[in-house]
Parts: structure tokens; sequence; C-alpha cells
């Protein structure tokens, strides 16, 4: 057993009439990966945010080092030894690199009043380059960089002052395999410098791999620490829980035929610097699956299809040869699009849940038109049950929602909608183990109704167990094409990625 390095005993937190946390007590050691895991709701993001001052316990304490923490927001936090990589954008927009870095701790630049701009900038691409990441120029703004290099511009400002916590908040699916394999090497790095990383993630197998110790919440309540040694997929699920949950997650049809009639063609389409030249078609029923590392373009590919990218070239057409350009055409056709920035580009975040989910339903749920308040209520409570929302009601604000159930939100509004196209950029990202199986049967469902799905995903054995075909990309290209086979292996499409 380790030397014990943070304490959080009897942990206590409520919202409103959400119990998040039942005094919960977890012990972390010097020198461990530790991982946090639970359903969606369970706590997790509640008990590190309460240590590394985003929220305000209701009572309880964290000892470090002996030393009580009491953070009163992310900086202070940082000054006390511990620092977070949240699970959506952590960065802000409008500054640049340098200045998201350093936020809170700009006065080392300043003096009488003036800050040293360029000496900021040199120390912060100092870090980058340290860290390998000197493609990213410390000067330019955020806005320039996509998803996951602000993931990893995040990894450098929570880590660059070697907090004795770092807390790795479902940081792992908003990264593409290279930046996971970053993220790795600076969690070991803190690990063998005596630091204690907790980790959150819903992928149990990248969990064992990954964690020494991993404790296990549910519903508020801590259930109990093992070793990475007694841990097997099963028995964290079981714990996670509390019954045991079947293994089969995927698809077992092989050798389905698939239909030739083409509900999407995309022709030529090229977005600068994204997209070089893309041709596809999607079939009637079909699953299409979008693999490739984080930056061949294939996030992209979803946003063009659905009309949602600026400097758009080439056509993307239906069936019948109706054209799409904009995101009105594309809902106006029963097209459906779930981004991977969920926050940013799927959801109202400062809105209910129920306005959420009716947003693209609004005209379909007039009658005489009449847009009722208890009809939409009703919609958005069937299908956010239908998802399995963990929510206090439909008139919950989305912000207040754990990040897989912002998940669900997003997934309700589009079964609701009962769109017939639907375009789903990481679906199962942040979602627990119970959801995810629930979304690959949904999934299912809807290509034997007729429904059409393409699904980009970075998760490798998702495409292999759900799609009928695979395309994966390469620099903005398509680099090979797999139809759905019980031989098809892993290996196959990485050797196409790379
Ligand atoms: N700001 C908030 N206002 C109201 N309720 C909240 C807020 N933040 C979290 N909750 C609620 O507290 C509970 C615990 O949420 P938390 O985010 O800690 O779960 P989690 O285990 O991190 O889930 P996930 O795996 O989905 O990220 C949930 O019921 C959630 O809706």
């Amino acid at each position: 057993m380790g030397e014990v390095l943070l304490k959080a005993e009897k942990i206590d937190k409520h919202f409103g009439i959400t119990h998040a946390l039942d005094h919960v007590s977890i012990t972390f050691n010097k020198g461990e990966i530790h991982a946090l895991i639970g359903e969606n709701g369970s706590g997790k993001s509640t008990l590190t945010s309460c240590l590394t001052g985003i929220y305000k316990k209701d009572s309880g304490t964290f000892i470090l080092d002996g030393k009580e923490v009491s953070a009163a927001n992310q900086v202070d936090g940082n000054h006390q030894g511990v620092a977070i990589i949240v699970q959506e954008i952590g960065t802000l927009s409008g500054l640049t690199v340098a200045e998201n870095i350093f936020l809170g701790n700009e006065d080392q630049f300043t003096k009488f009043g003036i800050k040293n701009t360029a000496a900021m900038n040199k120390k912060a691409q100092e870090y980058l380059d340290s860290y390998g990441f000197n493609y990213i120029d410390a000067a330019k703004t955020i806005d320039d960089y996509n998803f996951e290099d602000r993931k990893l511009i995040e990894i450098v400002k929570s880590t660059y002052f070697n907090p004795k916590i770092l807390v790795v908040d479902e940081t792992t699916t908003a990264l593409g395999q290279k930046g996971r394999e970053e993220l790795f090497k600076v969690m070991h790095k803190m690990r063998d410098m005596g630091s204690c990383v907790i980790f959150i993630s819903h992928d149990l197998e990248e969990v064992i791999e990954q964690s020494d110790q991993i404790s296990v919440l549910r519903d508020g309540v801590y259930i109990g620490t093992i070793t990475k040694e007694e841990a097997t997929t099963d028995r964290l699920k079981q714990l996670m829980v509390g019954r045991e949950i079947g293994n089969n997650y995927y698809r077992t049809d092989y050798g389905e035929k698939i239909s030739d009639e083409v509900v999407i063609s995309v022709k030529n389409v090229s977005v600068k610097g994204q997209i070089d030249n893309l041709s596809l078609e999607l079939h009637k029923g079909e699953i299409l699956g979008i693999g490739g590392l984080s930056e061949c373009g294939m996030h992209e590919v979803g946003k063009a299809i659905f009309g949602a990218s600026y400097f758009r070239e080439g056509s993307v057409t239906l069936g019948d040869g109706t054209p799409i350009n904009s995101i009105p055409d594309a809902i106006k056709h029963s097209m459906a699009y779930a981004s991977k920035d969920r926050d940013n580009e799927s959801l109202v975040i400062n809105d209910t849940i129920c306005e959420n989910i009716c947003l693209p339903s609004l005209e379909d749920l007039k009658k005489g038109g009449v847009l009722s308040g208890k009809t939409m209520k009703e919609f958005a409570d069937k299908f956010a049950k239908q998802m399995s929302t963990k929510m206090t009601g439909v008139d919950q604000f989305v912000s207040a929602l754990s990040g897989g159930n912002k998940q669900k939100v997003v997934l309700a509004r589009w079964i609701g909608k009962d769109s017939d196209l639907i375009i789903l950029d990481s679906p199962t990202r942040g979602i627990d183990v119970k959801v995810k199986a629930d979304i690959y049967a949904m999934m299912n469902r809807m290509r034997k109704e007729g429904k059409s799905i393409i699904m980009i995903s970075e998760e490798i054995m998702e495409l292999l167990g759900m799609a009928d075909r695979i395309l994966i990309m390469k620099d903005g290209k398509i680099n090979g094409e797999f139809l759905r086979s019980e031989e098809l292996r892993d290996t196959d499409l990485i050797d196409n990625m790379i």
C-alpha cells in the first residue's frame, strides 16, 4: 500500500433536491493513477469539482499531504496543488494560447501594471515545446485550434506547475489516438514524480490498463476501491451498476446485404484544410462508419453533409437529387446531426432539457398553429426518459446535467424528431456502459426500420461492431473502405489511418 497523499472525508453535496455526493470518503496514494468510475450522474465530476474549486462542497474535508485543501476557485486550487482537465472545453475563446495557459497567473509577467506579453508567449511556447506540442503557437488565439488541440493546451495549462493531484475528467474520448498517448505520457510522468492522477473514464479496459487502484461511485455513494490486479471489466460493471450486465453490446449479424437505394450522395466535397475532394454514398438502412485519426478530417464530414460547414465546395444531395446546402435544408429533409463538441455545437446549454429536446420538432408539435407548453413537456419527458436521462425533470437546465446525461439529451432530441438520416459524431462519448448498450440497440433498431446512419467515431471497436461499411480517412481523403465482416480486425483499419 502506498503512502497516503489525499483523503476525501465525508464529502457531501446537494444540488437542490439532487443528493450528488452522500458523505463520500476515499483515500488516494502518492505515485498512483487512481481511477474514479461510475454510471453517468454518479457524482464523479461533482467530487473532483469540489476538490478543485469548481464547486463548493456542503460539508466534509479534503486533506492533502496533511493539510486541508479548500479551493475557492480553480486558480486557487492550482496554488494549493490540485488541478483538473475538465470534460468539456476548459479553455476560453478570445484569448491567446499563452493567456489561457497562464490564466489567473499572469502576475509573474506583469511589472508596474504592464504585462510583458512577449515574455509570457515565450514561456508558454517553452512549455508547449517541452510537451512535444511545438506545432501549437503560443501567440495565436485559442480559436485557431480545434477541440483536440485545445485539450492538449489544457493538459499543459493543468500540469506545467507539477500539481500534487491532477484530475483527468473523461478527457480520453475527446482525444484521438495520438492525443491519448500524449495524455498517458503526462499521467505516467505525474505518477513517477509521486503525484496522484485521479482518472475518470467510461472505457473500462482503458481504466484497468492505466490505473493502479479503482474506486467506484454509485448514485453519489462510495461503493469501494479495488486494485488493478483485482479488476476485470465484468467486476467493475457489476460494482458500478449493482448487478451483472451482459458483455454483448454490438451487432451480431454478418453478411446482410446493404440496399442499393442511395439516400445521400456526397460528390467532390472539399472544406479548406479539412476535407479534400471527398465523395461517398449512404444507402437506405445502412450504418456507415467513418474512422481515422482525429486530424484526418472526419469530424468535418458530418458538418459538411449537414450543411453546417463554412465554405463547403462540391455537392451533397438526397437520393431524389434535392440539394442540402444549409442546416434548415437538412432538418427540413429529416436529417439529424449530433456533433462531437456537444456543449458548443449541439446543445443550447443555458436552456432547459425540454427546450433542447423540442428544438427541431417545434413545427411538428404545433396543434392548430399553436404550441403549448404542456405538449412540449410531454414530448420532452417521453424521449428524455426513453434515453434514461438522469434529471430532476425536463425543466432542469442542461448546464446542470452530468456530461453523459447531456449526450443523452442530444440523442433524445433526434429520436424525438424521428429523422431518417442521422449523422452521429462520437455518439457514445462520455456515455456509461449501460446506456452505451442502449444506444447501440437503438441504432440497430433504426437501421432495421430503414433509417440510415453515418457514425463518425474514433472508437475502432465501435466501428467494427456496428457499421455495415467503414470508410477510413487520412489527410482529408478516404484511404480505405471495408465491408462488415467477422474477419475484419482493428489492425486492418489502423493500417489505413497512419
Ligand atoms: N450544476 C449542477 N446543478 C444541478 N445539478 C447538478 C449540477 N452538476 C451536477 N449535477 C447533478 O449531480 C449529479 C452528479 O453529476 P456528476 O456530473 O457529478 O456525474 P458524473 O458521475 O460525473 O457523470 P458523467 O459520467 O455523466 O460525467 C447528477 O444528477 C447531476 O445532474
